[in-house]
């Protein structure tokens, strides 16, 4: 499903990742670890936020190759979302649906789960950690990716919320959707039946 070839990452003089070779399959994979240690890096290398040398493949399409192919495959979260504060949370939802090229109604399904369509007419600037993150996961959700990477998406969501998101991961990896997160937090096997378990150990990807 995901390869990862020769892939090697700087920041300066600074290496972060050295990756020979790497794949996953379909499922639902957890990248755990201790801080600074490359993961919110490598996603962003996966979803093509940032340059890289290497290749990155997702069923067949190469990021580098067909880059909007690629994109329209995959969809990430990042851990500490940044959008702009002077936009409603609708106005960035229309935005998802448009670029995502998709119904509306997904993204309203989405924000009623989440309990979050009281909230959607407020001006981002004015919403709760917990609020952003959940705008961030509808975000995430909007569309039909094969993959999603979902950096951190426990952080600051209550209990409640956090056993809507792992039943909707369980939901979509049924219909052959995958998924890679990250957490701090422990993933229970009660709440979420993880193919893999990985950490990056000394710039590489291990399975652990
Ligand atoms: N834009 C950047 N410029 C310079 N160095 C960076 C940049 N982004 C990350 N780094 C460095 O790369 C290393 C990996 O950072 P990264 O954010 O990928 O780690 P992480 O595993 O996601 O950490 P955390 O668990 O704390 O979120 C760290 O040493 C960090 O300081």
């Amino acid at each position: 499903m995901l390869s990862l070839t020769n892939i090697n990452k700087k920041y300066g003089s600074h290496e972060v990742l050295n990756i020979s070779e790497w794949r996953i399959d379909n499922g639902i994979h957890w990248l755990k670890g201790g801080n600074g240690t490359g993961k919110s890096t490598l996603f962003r290398i996966i979803s093509g936020q940032i340059p890289f040398d290497g290749e990155v493949e997702l069923n067949g399409i190469n990021l580098k190759k067909e880059p909007i192919k690629f994109r329209s495959k995959i969809s990430f979260a990042e851990a500490e979302p940044q959008y702009p504060l002077f936009i409603t949370g609708n106005e960035l939802i229309d935005f998802y649906t448009e670029t995502r090229n998709t119904q509306r109604k997904q993204a309203d399904e989405l924000a009623d789960y989440f309990e979050m369509s009281a909230f959607l007419y407020n001006k981002i600037g004015i919403y709760s950690s917990g609020m952003l993150k959940k705008l961030s996961l509808i975000c995430a959700f909007i569309g039909n990716p094969d993959l999603y990477i979902l950096d951190e998406p426990l952080i600051t969501i209550d209990i409640a919320s956090a056993d809507k998101l792992y039943c909707l991961i369980r939901e979509m990896a049924v219909q052959g959707k995958s998924f890679l997160l990250s957490s701090h937090q422990e993933v229970s096997s009660d709440k979420l039946k993880l193919d893999t378990v990985l950490q990056i150990i000394d710039k590489q990807i291990v399975q652990l």
